[in-house]
């Protein structure tokens, strides 16, 4: 499955059982010797009755994240198609507390990614410098750049540049994904400002690289951008897989809801080498 290219192997572990370990998901998620994807998603019973479903998330690398926005909407649509359930509003269970998902009747899904968390030790970030006009100056390679930093249940590094076709996604974003101030690593967005409405957005994505798209680094920069009073509280994010939306009152523990394309691709069986 994917989101706007940012693409998912899907795993339904409540009509049968895997013990995955990290090496299972590189192999999976290797484009030449495996399936390849993005991040691979765990579809899982509930631990507590109220909640439709469990969902965790695997970046390539095999690490683990505790949210994905677009691969929640694709979670929802999965859960669907599969006839795991019926419901259109769903409760699901990330490593972080529960999602709401809601797929509207004409197949739109929508992610409520939950509200934006600023304080530096839940994102987790340790910053050289305090807060001004929600950024930080950040050290790279001798160089000082400008971020803003919050997690959405995952950690985001936002960076504001002229223009993101010529950004430093590959030089700059692993330099920052692995940087010290960040001690759990962190998602590097590239934004670029196109109306008050409307932002191109690059992601160099933890665990991955860079991406097509990413539903928690739109909805990462968009607040980053909301904050600044750089832009209203609907915006259009433009990533080089497709268009997202997301949407934020601008009040701090108001959630922030995504909106954005789901597709199906192919379905099969893959075979595990007991690692
Ligand atoms: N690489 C991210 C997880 C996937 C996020 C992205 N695919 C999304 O749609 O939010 C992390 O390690 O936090």
């Amino acid at each position: 499955m994917h989101g706007a290219g940012n693409d998912f192997v899907v795993i339904d572990l409540i009509s049968q059982f895997l013990n995955l370990k990290p090496a299972h998901i590189r192999f999976i998620a290797d484009r030449q010797r495996g399936i390849g994807c993005d991040q691979v998603l765990l579809v899982e019973p509930p631990t507590q009755p109220e909640n439709d479903f469990r969902y965790r998330i695997y970046n390539a690398d095999g690490s683990e994240s505790g949210q994905c926005g677009n691969g929640a909407r694709c979670f929802a649509r999965f859960v669907r198609e599969k006839s795991l359930t019926w419901k259109r509003e769903l409760q699901v269970e990330t490593r972080n507390g529960t999602m709401a998902l809601t797929v509207a009747q004409d197949g739109r899904i929508n992610a409520n990614l939950g509200a934006p968390i600023f304080d530096t030790t839940q994102i987790p970030f340790q910053p050289e410098d305090s807060e001004d006009n929600a950024e930080y100056g950040l050290t790279v390679a001798g160089n000082t750049h400008r971020i803003g930093a919050l997690s959405m249940g995952n950690p985001h590094a936002v960076l504001t540049v002229d223009s993101v076709a010529d950004a430093p996604v590959s030089t700059l974003g692993p330099l920052i994904e692995s940087h010290p101030a960040f001690p759990e690593r962190v998602n590097v967005g590239f934004m670029e400002l196109v109306s008050k409405n409307e932002i191109r957005l690059r992601v160099f994505e933890r665990g991955v690289g860079e991406t097509e798209a990413c539903g928690s680094g739109a909805c990462a920069a968009a607040v980053h951008g909301i904050r600044r009073g750089l832009l209203d509280n609907a915006v259009t994010v433009h990533l080089p897989g497709g268009k997202l939306s997301v949407t934020w009152s601008g009040a701090d523990n108001d959630d922030v809801w995504l909106a954005g394309p789901t597709a199906s691709v192919f379905e099969g069986v893959v075979k595990l080498r007991e690692g």
